[in-house]
């Protein structure tokens, strides 16, 4: 079924207000929608839909309709403040502003109200445009802190990410001195692979956080040992959604989770990423695998734009053992500030043939190149964890960075100041590429250019090509 326009759902002769609307969107939707498999969209296109009329439209249409909204942000007036007063206590959002979030981003703008009013809901935005403080805000708004129980949990698929949600909780969270004293404070664990489990059972049964951040293996390995208990949840968000797909083994906690560890009338539950292949689909098994209530809302902001529009695409073809003094020039000639250059994870065959892994030689050769520019970091899986996070935090202080990694920080990863990223081996997919190239342009509001650039073969050409059609996006060539 095709996308139906508001104008089409609804007629101008009608009064735009739920009282009169309402009957009617539902009416023109069900007739047009005999069959639940095929779930419409309205698309709201040259108008900046206020909150009213959103929360409006989210009460107003059917079980499982799907909203995507266009709109053009210099048009909205609203602040975080408006959105959120009534619902976020007071020093939080105090927290919000003393860290500069003033103007809510589209997502924010969209999903705000629908959050509130307590559906789930599908955050499906651009990279960057900050979905996660939509949903931590959504929190904050339904936690009690004088209760002592876990009240929200946040699933996040690595623990990079998972490390710097618990950082943005945190902060927001941090009481003034005054308010410290008066009342229980809302506490922050991170759950994360590798992490000092044992330490954390002894947290978790003197006195549960309010917040967990978790990776799915660790959620998972305390509900199984009964460590940790959901029936106090209220705010399930699953973030990245669509990268749990990848593994049958995560999809089958997933499930659990979603079915077993807590039940889906007792919470309200968020999905989230800026890609969510066949999205519609999605939708229909939320609904019929009673992962999601029957009247989710799916948030689908850009629909026709899934790449920031900040961000520009180049790529160089050169032959295979030339890549090496590629990057380097590419380097050199941009002379970026921060930067990251994604590298293909090493296979078993070359660990096993006992190769060097291609990160540790890209270091190495930019090292030994004498680069002025930045400190040089890396990044991958086979670090150990404490090393990672090293790296990370270095690269966040330092700010004139450039890293090298696998796609361990392709997803989710802030680091707001990367301004170019140098595909040094092609993402092995279109949904790669999307994620890779959004850890640049994550400035909501800046005009700012970014860079992506892929070193490709000539062979590779049809490749790129792909996801360019596959992500309507163009790639222009350069040749150095
Ligand atoms: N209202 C706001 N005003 C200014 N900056 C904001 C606002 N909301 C979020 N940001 C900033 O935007 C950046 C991106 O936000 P966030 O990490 O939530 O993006 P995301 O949508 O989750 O992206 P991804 O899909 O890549 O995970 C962050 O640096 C965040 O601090």
């Amino acid at each position: 079924m095709g996308t139906l326009s508001a104008t089409q759902l609804l007629s101008p002769s009608l009064t735009l207000s739920p009282e009169t609307a309402s009957p009617a969107a539902r009416f023109l939707f069900q007739s047009r929608n005999p069959n639940p498999r095929a779930l419409p969209s309205i698309i709201i296109t040259n108008r900046a839909p206020c909150p009213l009329s959103k929360l409006w439209l989210s009460q107003a249409l059917p079980n499982s309709a799907s909203v995507s909204i266009e709109a053009n942000p210099q048009k909205n007036a609203s602040t975080l403040r408006e959105l959120c007063q009534g619902h976020v206590p007071e020093h939080v959002l105090r927290r919000v502003e003393e860290v500069g979030y003033v103007r809510p981003t589209n997502v924010q703008l969209q999903a705000l109200p629908i959050l509130f009013s307590g559906r789930d809901c599908i955050l499906h935005a651009q990279t960057g445009s900050g979905k996660t403080l939509a949903y931590l805000l959504l929190i904050f708004s339904v936690i009690n802190t004088q209760r002592s129980a876990v009240q929200a949990v946040i699933v996040v698929p690595t623990r990079e990410l998972g490390m710097q949600v618990t950082r943005v909780a945190r902060m927001l969270a941090a009481k003034p001195m005054e308010l410290e004293l008066e009342q229980r404070s809302c506490t922050v664990m991170a759950l994360l692979d590798g992490g000092m489990l044992r330490r954390h059972k002894s947290w978790l049964k003197a006195e549960p956080p309010t917040i967990v951040v978790a990776t799915m293996r660790s959620l998972c390995q305390m509900l199984e040992k009964q460590i940790l208990k959901l029936e106090s949840m209220s705010v399930l968000i699953i973030d990245e959604v669509d990268f749990m797909f990848n593994s049958s083994k995560e999809v089958s906690s997933l499930r659990k989770l979603l079915t077993s560890y807590s039940s889906l009338n007792e919470r309200q539950t968020v999905f989230a990423s800026a890609s969510i292949p066949q999205h519609r689909r999605f939708l229909y098994d939320c609904i019929q695998q009673k992962w999601t209530k029957s009247d989710v809302v799916h948030v689908h902001v850009n629909p026709i734009q899934p790449m920031p529009s900040c961000v520009h695409h180049r790529f160089v073809i050169c032959g295979k053992n030339r890549k090496h003094q590629v990057l380097l020039s590419l380097v050199e000639s941009d002379a970026p500030k921060s930067s990251i250059t994604f590298v293909s994870e090493q296979s078993e065959k070359s660990k096993k043939a006992g190769n060097a892994p291609s990160t540790t030689l890209l270091v190495d050769f930019l090292k030994a190149s004498h680069l002025v520019c930045s400190d040089i970091h890396l990044l991958e899986e086979d670090t150990n964890f404490n090393l990672r996070a090293a790296s990370l935090s270095e690269v966040r202080q330092g700010g004139n960075y450039l890293l090298v990694a696998t796609d361990i920080a392709a997803r989710g990863v802030d680091l707001p100041e990367t301004t170019h990223i140098y595909n040094f081996d092609l993402p092995r997919t279109a949904v790669d590429y999307l994620h890779r190239a959004g850890r640049t342009g994550r400035k909501p509001f800046s005009d700012d250019k970014c860079i992506v650039t892929n070193i490709i073969l000539s062979e590779e050409r049809f490749v790129l090509q792909r996801y360019e059609n596959e992500l309507l996006f163009k790639c222009e060539e350069l040749i150095l």
